[in-house]
């Protein structure tokens, strides 16, 4: 009898991971998994959304495309991918983040595998970053452990307590792995306001030598940006991520200017269905008038950058009713 009971023993097994292997599979088609349905990886459509939807900041597009498709592509890359998007308020960072996840996520920012930390939100208290570093420890080895391929986002990084981040640091180095888990192949943003005021400085110094904004180069801001970031007030502050050069790319976000932010409320207005022969340049003057620019002097950039620019639309979307 013996043989007979081992046999059956054997067959049930093998029907049960039969069974296990299609409940996965037909899981996996309805339900978000960690596998190639999923993680869509759309570098060609990254960057063509970046080129088409993203104005005025020719210096992200080229930085941002570079680094992801070089990490995503590598197979065995080096180290997880850090992005450190530095600028002014309103000049899409935020919306930069949403078309990278929308891209590498086919559920984009609601995947389970994307994660956004907000400063004030999560980390609103300075006197619990102790208990803070534990939970960001725990809680980014969780997830990685779930899906190797996590995008990380931390919005606020100025407004995050000092000394916070230094807490991750292990997961962005080159170690294999760590306790069993490898960070290799997530990737972490962080968006912050500094090194806004120096970027606009830099802009406007090259404006009035006559220069054209796209000739602004990368490597000029960078270094423009990673002494504000170290030097200034916030969640890099002194920070051993930097100084170990654990980012990966620093990304400026350019102050925008009118004309940028009249490209914004075009797009904004065709969100809302009103038709291109509607939209008048005597409409996007309308509109762009209702926002502040500086300096006082010069009247370049938009204060909010393209912000405030759905409100602002929507205040004059009763004149089409009108029409
Ligand atoms: N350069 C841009 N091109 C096109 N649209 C933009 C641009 N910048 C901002 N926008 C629009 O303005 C909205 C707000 O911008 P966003 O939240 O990305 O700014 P931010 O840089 O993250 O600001 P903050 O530093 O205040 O968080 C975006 O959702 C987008 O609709």
């Amino acid at each position: 009898l013996e043989p007979v009971t081992s046999g059956i023993a054997v067959v049930t097994a093998l029907a049960a991971s039969g069974l296990f292997a299609g409940y996965e599979l037909l899981k996996c088609r309805m339900y978000e998994c960690c596998d190639d349905r999923w993680l869509i990886a759309n570098l060609t459509g990254m960057k063509t959304a970046l080129e088409s939807r993203l104005h005025g900041q020719h210096l992200v597009v080229d930085t941002t495309v570079r680094a992801i498709t070089g990490h995503i592509k590598n197979k065995n890359p080096q180290k997880a991918l850090v992005l450190a998007f530095h600028g002014w308020t309103g000049g899409g960072k935020n919306f930069v983040s949403k078309i990278i996840a929308e891209h590498l996520y086919h559920k984009g920012m609601e995947s389970q595998y994307v994660h956004l930390f907000i400063a004030t939100l999560h980390f609103p208290h300075a006197s619990k970053v102790e208990t803070y570093k534990d939970q960001l420890r725990t809680w980014i080895k969780g997830n990685t452990t779930k899906c190797p391929r996590t995008l990380f986002i931390f919005d606020e990084m100025d407004k995050m307590p000092e000394g916070l981040i230094d807490a991750i640091k292990p997961f962005l180095d080159v170690y294999p792995e760590i306790n069993g888990v490898n960070y290799r192949k997530t990737t972490f943003i962080f968006l912050s306001n500094t090194g806004g005021n120096a970027i606009t400085e830099h802009t406007i110094a090259h404006w009035e030598k006559g220069k054209r904004r796209e000739e602004i180069k990368h490597k000029d801001m960078e270094n423009v940006i990673i002494l504000s970031a170290y030097n200034e007030h916030g969640g890099l502050w002194h920070s051993n991520i930097i100084e170990m050069n654990l980012i990966s790319s620093f990304v400026p976000f350019l102050p925008l200017e009118r004309k940028h932010v009249k490209m914004c409320i075009r797009d904004d207005l065709r969100a809302k269905n009103i038709s291109d022969e509607k939209i008048t340049e005597e409409i996007l003057s309308k509109v762009a008038d209702e926002l502040q620019y500086h300096p006082p002097s010069k009247q370049l950039f938009s204060k909010s950058g393209c912000k405030r620019v759905s409100q602002k639309v929507d205040l004059i979307l009763e004149d089409f009713d009108n029409d």
